[in-house]
């Protein structure tokens, strides 16, 4: 059988150029190649171009304000806030009111609760929402964002503060910042527990950190889904087993300062406890939060026995402390003030217990 020519006559008489199929296929395909590739970059492009737009979109929330810090992507953490200016102990850097808070007793699934919720919010503040850090704890990305990012917020339950929950974690010296809710105005309010410079990342910490390496790091693995780098976490294995030997040792005088309020330790023990747990935290493991209620705890024992000298000292303390972690304007801070006006005999707990010596710091100790 002759193969057939591949020369045809086109519709008007001239010969048609030869049709090489083989040829005509590859075109074919290289078209549909090109066509898909076409198609890949559009969606990479748009994708990029929605996550550039979600980027200025999450950065102008901060800018809007007059912030001393900026929203930045950080390797291996997702954002966080670096500070970008000079920042002092005490400054107070957030107020902020939560976009929406859950009563945690309400039963029913947690994306139902949660939609009810998003769904009051304006357009803004849902889009706002979703952006917020994503740990990957539950499938519904609204529910895991409310995992990752809530904070107990007093009688209110749990919300989030989209601003404050940009703050990444740092254990025991590493974090920097502490928050407070404020029940009077519905507001979370954050601190500067130290002096920071431009550049530094503002950090905060999520957990009771004051327990050794092996426990904190549990938890924030299977809470927030991260390993703890911060430079308390990163230090050599010798300072953290000492860091450690010292944490267990603060455990056992918690509870042995605690054993006070039970009357199975007298007021002299106590104080002792308190005084070394104090030495632990503040000059040994260079932490920086709840030191206003350590020495208000401290100005509650040697009010109770008696000692208007000691309770006016401590008290005095736990006035700047609580100034510096929670404000003036904070409710623990007034408690103090009136105390310091008003006299040692002013305290509520003012002799409750028996008769005993106690030393104070000194005035002026703090
Ligand atoms: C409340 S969000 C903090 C802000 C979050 N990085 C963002 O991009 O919006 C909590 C999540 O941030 C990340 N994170 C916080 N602190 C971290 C740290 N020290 N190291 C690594 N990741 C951290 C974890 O993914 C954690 O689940």
């Amino acid at each position: 059988m002759s193969k057939k020519s591949s020369k045809a006559k086109t519709a008007n008489g001239s010969v048609a150029k030869p049709v090489n199929k083989q040829a005509s296929f590859r075109s074919t395909i290289n078209n549909i190649l090109v066509g898909i590739l076409a198609i890949a970059a559009a969606l990479v492009l748009y994708r990029w171009s929605g996550s550039r737009a979600d980027e200025l979109a999450a950065a102008n929330e901060i800018a809007g304000h007059d912030y001393p810090f900026e929203l930045r992507d950080l390797p291996g953490k997702g954002k966080g806030l670096i500070a970008t200016r000079h920042i002092k102990e005490g400054d107070r850097i957030i107020t902020e009111a939560p976009l929406f808070t859950l009563n945690t007793k309400v039963k029913a699934a947690p994306e139902v609760i949660l939609e009810e919720q998003l769904s009051e919010l304006s357009v803004e503040d849902r889009k706002r929402y979703m952006r917020l850090g994503n740990a990957g704890l539950h499938a519904d990305p609204r529910v895991s964002i409310f995992q990752t990012n809530a904070v107990a917020l007093g009688s209110r339950g749990a919300g989030v503060c989209p601003t404050f929950a940009r703050l990444n974690h740092g254990c025991l010296s590493a974090f920097n910042v502490v928050y407070s809710w404020q029940e009077d105005t519905g507001n979370i309010v954050v601190h500067a527990t130290k002096d920071i410079k431009p550049g530094e990342e503002l950090l905060t910490t999520y957990t009771d950190t004051l327990r050794p390496r092996g426990d904190r790091q549990w938890y924030l693995q299977k809470t927030y889904n991260f390993t703890c780098t911060c430079s308390a976490c990163s230090r050599s294995e010798a300072e953290n087993d000492a860091s450690d030997a010292r944490l267990r040792e603060h455990q056992q005088l918690m509870e042995r300062f605690a054993s006070w309020g039970r009357g199975e330790i007298n007021g002299v023990e106590a104080t002792k406890a308190g005084r070394r747990i104090y030495d632990i935290r503040y000059n040994e493991e260079k932490y920086t939060s709840m030191r206003g209620q350590l020495l208000a705890d401290l100005a509650h024992v040697a009010a109770a026995h008696h000692n208007a000298d000691a309770t006016l000292q401590w008290t005095e303390g736990a006035l700047k402390y609580f100034k510096l972690e929670l404000g003036s304007d904070s409710q623990r801070w007034k408690e103090m003030i009136k105390i310091v006006t008003f006299g040692a005999t002013a305290h509520p707990q003012w002799g409750k217990r028996v008769k005993e010596h106690i030393d104070g710091p000194g005035y002026g100790a703090f």
